[in-house]
């Protein structure tokens, strides 16, 4: 593959240019300058001429800072409001060195006004005292997940999906997670009990855990996170043997990146005309399964962040030309105020051969290109392996509606660059759907002929063998290209014997032996824990004590409950999770509270603060505990506060509990002191036999703190006593219970989102 020399740890000018045979300077990042990236795109003729400059200057300047505020979570007008009111007018006259910085200002076309940019520089935001606090309460709330961090244009594909509570959606690229965050909060809209579900899958496996994290801070009891290759996604059965079919499927493929120019600034001296040419394959096969995935009438996203016509408009209209019954939908009227240009219908492929010192060689259709293989002027693998002809504009690419495509051009929002489209299925079903699928070559052999005939007809041959350019490091160890690699139904469960022996069959199906996660299964809903901690927390009917799942074959209530929705349980039992390779599923409800072995204690279970959302609205009114806002003061300033702390109110209703966990609501109101809680706050609490304590983390206490109180009143707690938690020490085993969660991902520790990530 033709690619520029890529420095490790960034190319320094002189790097680059003892490495420049042909005069194709590759600069530094710090130039931020690559004249192959000028003359391809200016070339394209996508950005106007007269904008060029505009353009450039945009990707040459830092990129401003964006955050949303989550919607899910049914304060999350008190917290847009707080920004409102504390932190724009306190930013709103910083100045340094003779500059004034503007507060943070209201993403405009974003629904509800939910989503912030901050175009302060990150030197103004350390140096400035208004900032630095701001700053403070972003990080806080970030973690306890009130707000995402995330670039403005990536907000976009998951509105234009428009996702129901009862949708069942896939994210086939989902890592760091940034997109299924907000998936999941369109699932779970205020108050509602969604029934829906999504798939969130990506096919590294490591950033799998990274998804974990993410959707950690919004959990869902309608949440599976698979480790597949999106291209091969598996048939999913459902108990009746049907496939499952998704009402939304969010595509958003890897990709070249240059849309991200701005905060990845490697990408300046990495550039060239064949990632984008290398990528186009794989994008295209991720799209067409996808299309085969989505039910009829169903809507399904494609999205990346290049501006490249070769993975944009060329891999759509390929799709479109290989489907018969989709379209693009025209989103026009969607997301006001956001400005966009139309996709395009005409674009130009070009190469760069290493041959020819790496300039840019332009082809106007495959047979030229084709010719210069031939010829040798391309690379000789080319000869067997080249770029396919669906790299280039289809002859009845007028007929596809391309220009419902958005592309977002930097300069016209102060915004990274990104491309993004809506295709509709059809109603009623089409020749290739999901039930012949599976027995049909893979999607993207090359596409033949009708393309490029003139004829403008949407139907396609394949061709007898593939001839299709396939990135190396994207590759799996199977060629999905070749006739063999048929997408695989999953058919076995985890109700069959650990074999894989389907009895329904009566033959034995693969399973994958190096998928090294634990198994899922559901405890008995008549199980003794489960009628326990029915009776402890008062769950009423509407509580689905059948729907409570454990990561061990047997079912056994060890040491945490996770609670999914019906439609995840359907999922779990009727396909083997080695094949599916889950990583993650539901939400934890309950975990068992080890250190409290005293005979008093009759419930062993806690609810974890990740639980509080789905477990709460099914207890008795009753059985959630008010205190006042001056108890919660004892509970963040001391780790184990002894009962004679807290008000007489609150001293007489603990006197009349037993011990064990309860659960708590702190009314919002305001204190002398100056605190203010802006809005009710429900939260797990230890009652000992002495003391009470908050089972939520350090970090969430103090972010707790910080919105209340204005700055961090947690004090540290008492060093363990040769490691062995005291009675009291219960917040301890708060913490000990995420290390668990680590052991759980099973050696899996690097889960920090790298720069490129944040917020795609
Ligand atoms: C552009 S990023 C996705 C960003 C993500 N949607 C978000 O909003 O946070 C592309 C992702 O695709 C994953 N990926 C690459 N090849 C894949 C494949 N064949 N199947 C599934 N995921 C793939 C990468 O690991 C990467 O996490």
């Amino acid at each position: 593959m033709a690619r520029h020399k890529r420095g490790r740890g960034g190319a320094t000018k002189k790097d680059t240019r003892d490495s420049n045979k042909g005069g194709w300077y590759v600069n530094s990042p710090a130039d931020k300058n690559n004249s192959a990236f000028d003359e391809y795109y200016q070339n394209q003729g996508m950005v106007p001429e007269d904008e060029w400059e505009a353009f450039k200057a945009c990707l040459q300047s830092d990129l401003p800072t964006t955050f949303r505020v989550t919607g899910s979570r049914a304060h999350a007008e008190a917290i847009n409001d707080l920004i409102k009111s504390t932190h724009v007018p306190s930013t709103s006259n910083v100045e340094l060195d003779g500059v004034k910085y503007p507060p943070p200002m209201q993403i405009p076309w974003y629904p509800g006004h939910l989503a912030w940019q901050i175009s302060a520089p990150k030197r103004v935001i350390r140096k400035s005292e208004p900032f630095k606090k701001f700053q403070r309460f972003l990080v806080g709330e970030t973690e306890v997940g009130n707000l995402s961090r995330q670039e403005a244009v990536s907000m976009i594909p998951p509105l234009l999906l428009d996702v129901e509570s009862h949708h069942i959606c896939l994210d086939m690229c989902a890592a760091p997670g940034s997109k299924t965050a907000q998936i999941i909060e369109a699932l779970n809209p205020h108050h509602t009990f969604s029934t829906g579900m999504l798939i969130a899958n990506d096919s590294d496996y490591k950033r799998t855990h990274m998804l974990v994290h993410q959707t950690g801070r919004l959990p869902s009891k309608g949440l599976i996170v698979t480790n597949l290759d999106a291209a091969q996604f598996p048939t999913i059965k459902l108990s009746n043997g049907q496939p499952l079919l998704f009402d939304r499927i969010l595509a958003d493929v890897p990709c070249s990146g240059d849309g991200t120019l701005r905060k990845n600034l490697e990408i300046w001296s990495k550039w060239g005309a064949a990632d984008a040419n290398s990528l186009h394959s794989l994008q295209l096969r991720i799209l067409l399964r996808a299309m085969n995935l989505l039910r009829p009438g169903g809507r399904l996203v494609y999205s990346t962040c290049s501006f490249n016509p070769v993975e944009d408009e060329a891999v759509v209209a390929a799709a479109l030309n290989s489907k018969p019954g989709f379209s693009l939908l025209d989103v026009s009227t969607h997301l006001p105020g956001l400005r966009r240009r139309a996709g395009v219908s005409s674009w130009k492929v070009a190469t760069q051969p290493e041959s020819g010192g790496r300039k840019m060689v332009w082809y106007d259709n495959y047979d030229s290109y084709r010719e210069a293989v031939e010829a040798g002027k391309e690379r000789d693998k080319d000869v067997k392996k080249g770029l396919p002809r669906s790299v280039w504009p289809p002859n009845n690419v007028k007929d596809l509606n391309l220009e419902r495509c958005l592309r977002l051009l930097p300069h016209d929002q102060d915004t990274g660059g990104f491309f993004v489209c809506v295709l509709q299925k059809a109603d009623k079903p089409q020749a290739s759907t999901l039930e012949n699928e599976d027995s049909v070559l893979p999607d993207v052999l090359p596409i033949e002929a009708n393309v490029a005939d003139g004829s403008g007809s949407t139907s396609l041959k394949r061709a007898r063998s593939p001839v299709v350019e396939e990135p190396e490091a994207k590759r799996g160890k199977a060629d999905p290209l070749s006739a063999e690699s048929t997408v695989p139904a999953v058919t076995t469960g985890v109700v069959m014997s650990s074999e894989g022996h389907d009895p329904r069959k009566g033959k034995k199906e693969k399973r994958d032996l190096g998928f090294r996660e634990d198994p899922y299964s559901y405890v008995k809903a008549d199980h003794e824990e489960i009628g326990t901690l029915i009776d402890w927390f008062k769950l009423k009917e509407t509580f689905s004590r059948g729907n409570l799942m454990v990561r061990n074959e047997y079912g056994d209530p060890l040491r945490t409950l996770y609670l999914t929705n019906d439609i995840v349980k359907e999922v779990l039992e009727n396909n083997d999770y080695t094949r599916l390779r889950i990583v993650s599923a539901g939400v934890k409800a309950f975990v068992r509270q080890d250190s409290q072995t005293r005979p008093e204690v009759v419930c062993k279970w806690r609810v974890p603060s990740e639980g509080i959302g789905e477990v709460v609205p099914h207890m008795n009114e009753e059985e959630v505990r008010d205190m006042g806002l001056e108890d919660l003061k004892v509970l963040l300033e001391e780790q184990y506060p002894p009962v004679e702390r807290f008000s007489p109110i609150t001293q007489t209703l603990v006197n009349d509990l037993p011990l064990g966990n309860i659960i708590v609501r702190f009314k919002s109101g305001s204190l002398p002191d100056g605190a203010h809680l802006p809005m009710d706050l429900i939260s797990p609490m230890w009652r000992a036999k002495t003391s009470l304590s908050l089972l939520i983390d350090k970090r969430e206490k103090s972010t707790l703190s910080l919105r209340t109180w204005g700055e961090d009143i947690c004090k540290p707690g008492p060093p363990l006593k040769n490691g062995a938690p005291r009675e009291e020490e219960v917040a301890v085993e708060v913490d000990k219970t995420r290390s668990a969660e680590v052991d759980d991902v099973r050696g899996v520790v690097d889960v920090k989102p790298t720069l490129a990530d944040e917020g795609s």
